[in-house]
């Protein structure tokens, strides 16, 4: 498979019964697809990608300055060799960030997945970055609930039956990323499910994302003004496995040149638990399940869902900042299903 043939789907189109149906055939067989007409021109997210590039081309210390090391909620910087996917070190630095919110105190901490509630770190080396990402995150959370309720109708629910668990917002993490060129052929990002709803990809003219189809990897190449789409755990437990939620992973560039992407993930509120669909006759005989993996199971409880990821994609933030009484007692209740040591090797949750 490759651009000509993975999906593409227009956002305008969705307003037809066909293009639900192209929509439902791309989220339910593949799990991934090209989005067109969605409102973010090809300049705007170049415009992106270049503030991107400007804030890895600032000096180390103005990015330790924001490293991530530093936020009990996963937000900030994390360069080469701080992050993991699937038991492997990744060879890309990037910068994540999610809502803007107030850290509860720990008074208030029930449940380990409230300290991912908290506020962004912005550098103060470059002021506008602020705005500017977050002007970025409204426009993708804007198109990902749209399509949210594109996904519902296309599955012959209710356009609005996922509404109640994302509320007033979804909760949105997104991520520059640069996966700088090696000698050979690397793990820029080893091969994993995205935990939300929807991701939307945003990538320069470097190709390097690859899709999972069969017992094959196929290339996922840019296409000037595209946004990738893949489906999340949380849409793929909605639809009782209908839709899927593809394994895909990212190689390093190896030519001397550079890759640049921007992801963006969508999911609900962290406090609710995803519902399972009621689906038509004929697509419920056709949903078998959500996948198992022992190794990686979904959680319909969102908040747990997402922190799974993020304690395993960094660990010297989990070590610093989870691992200590109480939480870690909090975090063994909020796993007991999972097996030791899979979500900290340190505390041995
Ligand atoms: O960089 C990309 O193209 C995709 C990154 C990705 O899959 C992720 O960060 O979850
Ligand atoms: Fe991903």
């Amino acid at each position: 498979m490759n651009a000509a043939t993975l999906p593409i789907i227009s956002l305008t189109s969705l307003d037809s019964d066909e293009g639900l149906a192209h929509l439902l055939q791309a989220a339910s067989e593949v799990g991934f697809f090209y989005l067109v007409d969605h409102g973010l021109s090809h300049d705007a997210q170049q415009g992106y990608l270049a503030l991107s590039k400007a804030f890895f081309q600032l000096s180390t210390k103005e990015k330790q300055s924001v490293d991530m090391i530093h936020s009990p909620h996963f937000r900030g910087y994390n360069a080469m060799g701080n992050e993991m996917t699937a038991g492997r070190f990744d060879a890309r630095e990037q910068f994540d960030w999610m809502n803007e919110e107030l850290a509860l105190s720990a008074e208030q901490v029930r449940y380990p997945w409230q300290k991912l509630i908290g506020p962004n770190l912005w550098p103060s080396a470059m002021p506008k970055l602020k705005p500017t990402l977050t002007k970025l995150q409204t426009k993708l959370s804007d198109i990902t609930v749209e399509l949210l309720q594109k996904l519902c109708e296309s599955l012959g629910v209710d356009g609005h039956a996922l509404d109640h668990t994302i509320g007033a917002q979804p909760y949105t993490h997104a991520k520059l990323i640069r996966y700088p060129a090696q000698q050979s052929p690397q793990q820029g990002v080893g091969a994993h499910k995205d935990p939300g709803y929807l991701t939307l990809v945003m990538q320069d003219s470097q190709s390097g994302l690859k899709v999972e189809r069969g017992n094959e990897w196929v290339d996922v190449a840019p296409i000037p003004g595209a946004l990738v789409v893949n489906i999340g755990e949380l849409l793929e437990l909605a639809s009782n496995g209908f839709l899927k939620a593809t394994n895909h992973k990212v190689e390093s560039p190896t030519q001397g040149s550079e890759r640049y992407s921007i992801a963006f993930f969508m999911a609900a509120q962290l406090s609710a638990t995803v519902p399972v669909l009621s689906l038509p006759p004929e697509l419920k005989s056709r949903a078998l399940g959500p996948s198992v993996d022992p190794s990686n199971p979904l959680l319909t409880d969102v908040g747990n869902n997402v922190l799974k990821g993020r304690l395993r994609s960094h660990p010297h933030v989990t070590r610093k900042h989870y691992c200590d009484e109480p939480l870690r007692h909090l975090l063994e209740k909020s796993f007991a299903h999972m097996p030791t040591a899979d979500i900290c090797d340190e505390c041995r949750v």
